[in-house]
């Protein structure tokens, strides 16, 4: 398998891309990244691969979750620890309950990109283009800043490097240690109603470890996890500039992550970004819309994975809470019956947005519960596997999403309001999320 160039999948035409006003710095940035080494090595992928196969088959749950856009300034010790914390924590509620092991995937190092529904913003008379994430232009609302930079994509790089190298030293490095994990959420225990069930699963699982400790299995196996970075591949410069030939298979990886989707807004069977995934080894995904054709799924597996290659593809629905139940089970009935394998995850967080009257985009934690659910009664009603969940979250106790246990109100949303695009749940809910999304899978696997 080889890959076009830059400039052919330019021809091919691509959706949602910058506009770089000096063709000369585009070039040098894209250079600098092409001499960078690998972010993540192709036997990982290929690692993900396998376990996202159990996924397809039935035998694992997809836990994918991360910030909506990851900003430059987000890349400290704190903000990435509470983010490992907060979906390593969701990972043992969901194993635990569920009995089902879980693969874990960061929407991090690297998620610094976004397609927008608008080319400009406008603010009091004044037109400017629109914040397209922190790799391609600054959310500063001045002309400098929203001006389209190439130096970000080499920006994004290092980002990526600092934010990976804490991540693997908090899965690998021992940080991880089940028995750790109990006390991060303490106060959550305290202040949340779902706190006391966390409290005992912690207790039951302590006990279970001391257990399995005197009879002596190996305790390396509990102070790591293994864990996988991902983003949407959008921006053409940067994945190509970071696919390479791995020496091994000689097949291009895209080695910017382990895990790259096509987004909703760029998901054209004809276009670029379907044209570059399609060449790659990595595990791919890709958003299906309440617009999407049961015929344009199965074109996209076609193009996507054409050796049907397991574990390969995986179909991310996010129609909405309202539509879901109707939409989605026409659309996997023929896919399933093509023969095709995929992946089936649930993002409940992109047919859910709208904004408040005080003007702040968000979404009802009841919403994200209620699509989640009709995704399992789908899969349920034709016996078909609802392979994950795929979220927007922080570490942090942010106010951007309406409900949840602490009851977040449109007036509470300016308290701690600090999404760049899209509101993300926060820890609490994020918890939630995962003990509801436990009993749904517990069921599941009755
Ligand atoms: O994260 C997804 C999209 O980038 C985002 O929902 C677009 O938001 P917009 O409609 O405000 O452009
Ligand atoms: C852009 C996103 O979603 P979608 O492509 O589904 O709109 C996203 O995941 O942030
Ligand atoms: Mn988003």
């Amino acid at each position: 398998m080889s890959i076009p160039s830059l400039a052919d999948l330019h021809a091919i035409g691509a959706a949602q891309q910058p506009t770089y006003p000096d063709p000369a710095r585009r070039d040098a940035a894209v250079d600098t990244l092409r001499r960078m080494p690998p972010l993540v090595f192709a036997g990982e992928c290929d690692a993900l691969r396998d376990r996202l196969a159990q996924v397809s088959r039935g035998e694992a749950f997809l836990l994918q979750g991360g910030d909506c856009a990851e900003t430059f300034e987000g890349v400290t010790a704190d903000n990435v620890r509470n983010k490992l914390r907060v979906l390593l924590s969701m990972a043992v509620v969901l194993t635990y309950a569920a009995s089902v092991p879980v693969v874990k995937v960061g929407r991090l190092a690297g998620q610094y990109a976004k397609p927008r529904s608008s080319d400009t913003e406008t603010r009091d008379g004044v037109t400017l283009p629109a914040y397209r994430g922190d790799a391609v232009n600054g959310f500063d609302f001045e002309p400098e800043s929203r001006a389209h930079d190439p130096q970000r994509l080499v920006d994004v790089y290092n980002a990526s490097s600092a934010t990976l190298n804490l991540a693997r030293a908090f899965t690998k490095g021992g940080y991880a240690d089940l028995r750790q994990m109990h006390s991060w959420n303490n106060d959550f225990v305290r202040n949340s109603p779902l706190g006391q069930r966390y409290e005992s699963m912690g207790r039951e699982i302590d006990k279970a470890l001391s257990f399995m400790d005197a009879i002596g299995v190996d305790p390396a196996q509990l102070h790591t996890v293994d864990f996988y970075s991902s983003h949407e591949a959008l921006l053409l410069e940067y994945e190509h500039a970071l696919t390479r030939i791995d020496q091994r298979t000689e097949q291009p990886y895209d080695v910017s992550a382990h895990f790259l989707w096509i987004g909703e807004r760029t998901r054209q069977l004809d276009g670029a970004h379907v044209e570059l995934l399609s060449r790659i080894a990595n595990p791919v995904g890709v958003k299906l819309g309440p617009t999407t054709s049961a015929d344009d799924a199965i074109a996209l597996a076609e193009k996507l994975n054409p050796d049907r290659i397991p574990g390969k593809l995986t179909f991310i629905t996010r129609f909405g809470a309202g539509k879901i139940r109707d939409g989605l089970p026409h659309i996997v009935e023929k896919v399933t019956a093509a023969g095709i394998e995929a992946a089936w995850v649930c993002d409940p967080m992109h047919g859910n947005t709208f904004s408040t009257d005080n003007g702040y985009k968000t979404r009802e934690f009841d919403d994200v519960i209620d699509e989640v659910r009709g995704f399992f009664e789908v899969h349920r009603s034709l016996g078909t596997w609802p392979g994950g969940v795929h979220v927007e979250l922080t570490g942090d106790d942010v106010t951007e999403c309406l409900g949840g246990g602490h009851k977040l109100s449109a007036a509470d949303l300016s308290t701690r309001y600090e999404t760049l695009c899209d509101p993300r749940l926060n820890r609490a809910q994020s918890l939630e999320l995962a003990f509801l999304v436990a009993q749904m899978l517990s069921e599941a696997t009755d």
